[in-house]
């Protein structure tokens, strides 16, 4: 099966909105390819003149986060709500940030996801070892069980939909991109394990990125592996550079 690629950017918490617009105008000539899906997520305050500044392009501007609340008493959160109203369909839920920092656990990552997708927008959902957990030998059951909790309760034709981040939390802004061989045998993995967890059509049609100093030089190989359906690029996505990881083939 051939599933079209996604590439996002994740601008984490750089940018202020006259940044933003700068940015946006100038990655826009730069982003045009229609074989892609391309995603800015971009931080909460940014969202609307990023919005605004990519009318009339291929870009589509998504958020870094959400609260798994539907309103209320919940100083500084951003709901669901709130981003559907923007205009916003792409969602980053649980990167190992938030986790690191923020305290979001694999059970607020399903809240999240499940909220996401109740408001018809498309959880990027994350996921990620540790250095100590690869040299553990452990990775691979890591990720397995972060993909299970974080799938609970989430029926098979909104998992078709999601798109899974697998980012190895010592790759990330360290300029130590896995290798290959590693990001594609996790997400082979990932794509197995909901396949147990709902069926092959499933597995099939569901996007997995690799993320973790991505580069326009690791980008085109990385993107040939058959379970890497894009990727989800930090540092790389600030600058021209995100031209050519859109257009790796190019
Ligand atoms: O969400 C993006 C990742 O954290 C990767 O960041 P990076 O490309 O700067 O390593």
């Amino acid at each position: 099966m051939s599933r079209k690629k996604i590439i996002a950017g994740n601008w984490k918490m750089n940018m202020t909105p006259t940044e933003a617009v700068e940015l946006v105008n100038t990655l826009k000539p730069l982003v045009a390819n229609d074989d892609v899906d391309v995603v800015f997520c971009v931080p909460a305050i940014d969202i609307i003149p990023a919005m605004e500044a990519a009318k009339g392009s291929n870009i589509n501007i998504g958020a870094e986060n959400m609260y798994y609340e539907d309103k209320g008493a919940y100083t500084g959160e951003i709901s669901p709500a709130m981003l559907k109203d923007a205009g916003v369909k792409y969602v980053v839920i649980g990167h190992s940030e938030r986790r690191e920092y923020f305290a979001e656990t694999d059970e607020t990552v399903n809240k999240k996801a499940l909220k996401a997708f109740e408001y018809g927008m498309t959880p990027i959902i994350c996921c990620g070892e540790s250095l100590t957990q690869r040299e553990q030998g452990i990775t691979i059951d890591w990720i397995r069980q972060q993909i299970k909790i974080a799938f609970l309760n989430i029926p098979a034709e909104n998992a078709a939909k999601a798109v899974i981040a697998y980012e190895p939390i010592w790759a990330i802004g360290t300029g130590k991109v896995a290798t290959t061989e590693q990001a594609q045998e996790v997400c082979q993995s990932i794509r197995s394990c909901i396949a147990e967890i709902y069926d092959e059509a499933t597995a099939q049609a569901i996007r997995i990125q690799y993320g973790g100093s991505v580069s326009a030089g690791s980008a085109p190989e990385l993107f040939a592996q058959p379970d890497i359906d894009g990727g989800l690029v930090g540092g790389a996505s600030l600058k021209p550079e995100f031209g050519d990881i859109v257009n790796y083939k190019k």
